[in-house]
């Protein structure tokens, strides 16, 4: 498969390629191959999408949400006749298993696609009766350009989560995808076009920092949605107030998973691998601190290391694989530095953690027990596929020690007492969490952080709150009455 896009950019409808910016490689995590060589963009570059995105806004806003939404229903179909093709891109791009991509990827995209194309025609505003016959409206509109940067872990979905009800509000999109995994996004964009987005409303233009800060400032920019780590998180949110701009932060973590000792012992040890080890642990909303209780805690280290070993690790496009490389060579290098301090700190190694010998970003999966809560493994987003099982005696106690934490984007829980699932998942200072699940994210459902994991919510009707605003228009039916 030649996966050397047609250009780096999608602009205005079109490819479109600069090669006077800094030449961009893409690596295949798998064997370290470079795949592709793209350019990061000018300020040439981004000023051209921006313009695009500023005019193509006017005439989409224009159009019924039933219009808009029959677009992107359009594409949402398009996604799905083209999953194989989109998911073996979505495995190059990041080295996830082919087994992972062909269920979660350009499939969560066509989701969101079809969740706001449906919800673009019921959005409204409302009436509102007031004293002596008075009454206001409120109009919801479009926030005008939006702007998404997105992380390398979900390419197609980061880019779909927040096109999708951007569009569907009536605003244009400006995505720029990580630089490590800039293949992805142009492809949601080509779709949208042959959908029947019109030129300019969605544009791709590829970079690192230096580009999303350029387009975080422009003052042509009404929103920011950002999915990346803490540090970027607080840069982009710091920029975006100087315009007063509207942003979503979907950001880092270091989220609990509670197993009490009546758990179905099998689905806390399912719920602990999907909540550390999918996608080589590379998910913001990871359980990676699972709390276990005392007296299930041999029979948990037991049965998860048992399963570990089924681990199917090997070539990504391979569909038995299901366990793939990480992202990078340095993305690598973060885990390996944290399983060492891991050991240096006195946790316990119970498996895995070992860099296998061959080209490519590979490592075991690697899972530490004997963990306190003040180790830097048990306190600082790893993003890599490291476990921190830490034993408990109380509810309360588990409760405290989940909430410790800078972090509260997921948590979750596995107990059969059903009174004390809902008690604990109430007392989680987190914004998504789960019962006797882990790390699921349907459309229909908000997604997003609390405490320092961010602000706002994507997916879910939630959404276009963030991407829409609300004029208020009173009405006086009377006189007016004024003092002289
Ligand atoms: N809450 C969520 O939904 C998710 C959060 N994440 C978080 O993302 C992080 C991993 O992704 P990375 O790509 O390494 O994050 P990162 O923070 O390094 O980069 C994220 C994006 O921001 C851009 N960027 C960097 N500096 C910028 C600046 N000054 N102005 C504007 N844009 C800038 C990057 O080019 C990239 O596109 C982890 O912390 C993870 O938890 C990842 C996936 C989902």
């Amino acid at each position: 498969m030649n996966v050397q896009p047609i250009a780096s950019h999608f602009i205005d409808g079109q490819y479109v390629e600069d090669t006077a910016g800094i030449p961009l490689p893409v690596i295949y995590p798998a064997t370290g191959e470079t795949i592709a060589t793209l350019h990061c963009a000018t300020p040439a570059i981004v000023d051209r999408a921006l313009a695009a995105a500023a005019r193509a806004q006017v005439a989409w806003a224009a159009m019924t949400g039933t219009e808009r939404g029959r677009i992107l229903r359009r594409a949402a179909d398009i996604m799905r006749d083209r999953n194989h093709d989109l998911s073996v891109l979505e495995t190059m791009d990041t080295g996830k298993p082919y087994q992972e991509t062909s269920v979660a990827d350009a499939t969560s995209g066509a989701d969101a696609l079809e969740y706001f194309g449906g919800l673009a025609g019921s959005l409204t505003g409302e009436h509102i009766p007031l004293p002596g016959g008075d009454w206001a409206y409120t109009i919801r509109e479009p926030l005008g350009v939006c702007v998404g940067i997105g992380a390398w872990n979900y390419p197609t979905q980061i880019a779909c989560w927040k096109t999708a009800p951007a569009l569907a509000c009536g605003n244009a999109m400006v995505f720029k995808p990580s630089e490590t995994t800039p293949l992805c996004a142009l492809k949601v964009a080509e779709i949208l076009t042959e959908a029947g987005a019109p030129p300019g409303l969605i544009n791709v233009v590829q970079g690192a920092g230096e580009v999303g800060a350029q387009l975080v400032t422009d003052a042509r920019v009404a929103k920011v949605s950002l999915t990346g780590s803490v540090p970027t998180g607080k840069k982009v949110y710091a920029a975006a107030a100087e315009g007063m701009k509207h942003v979503t932060m979907e950001l880092g973590g270091k989220s609990p998973l509670i197993v009490f000792d009546d758990a179905d012992l099998d689905d806390a040890v399912g719920g602990a691998i999907l909540g550390n080890f999918y996608s080589s642990g590379q998910v913001c909303s990871n359980g990676t601190r699972v709390f276990v209780q005392r007296g299930i805690l041999e029979a948990f280290l037991q049965r998860l290391t048992e399963r570990l070993q089924t681990a199917v690790i090997g070539d990504p496009m391979d569909p038995e694989t299901n366990f793939g490389p990480m992202v990078s060579e340095a993305q690598l290098r973060i885990a390996l530095d944290y399983i060492a301090k891991g050991v240096d700190e006195g946790a316990r190694l119970v498996t895995g953690g070992m860099r296998i010998d061959k080209p490519g970003a590979w490592i075991t999966p690697a899972v530490f027990a004997d963990v306190t809560d003040d180790m830097a493994i048990a306190r600082e987003e790893i993003f890599g596929p490291v476990m921190c099982v830490l034993d408990f005696d109380t509810e309360d106690e588990a409760l405290t020690r989940a909430n410790a934490t800078e972090f509260g984007l997921a948590a979750g829980v596995f107990t059969c007492d059903l009174a004390r699932a809902h008690r604990v998942a109430a007392g989680f200072q987190a914004g998504t969490c789960y019962i006797n699940s882990y790390n699921d994210a349907p459309v229909e459902m908000p997604f997003g952080g609390s405490k320092l994991s961010g602000v706002g919510r994507e997916n879910s009707k939630a959404a276009i709150e963030h991407y829409s605003q609300l004029k208020s228009v009173y009405v006086r039916m009377g006189r007016v009455e004024a003092p002289f």
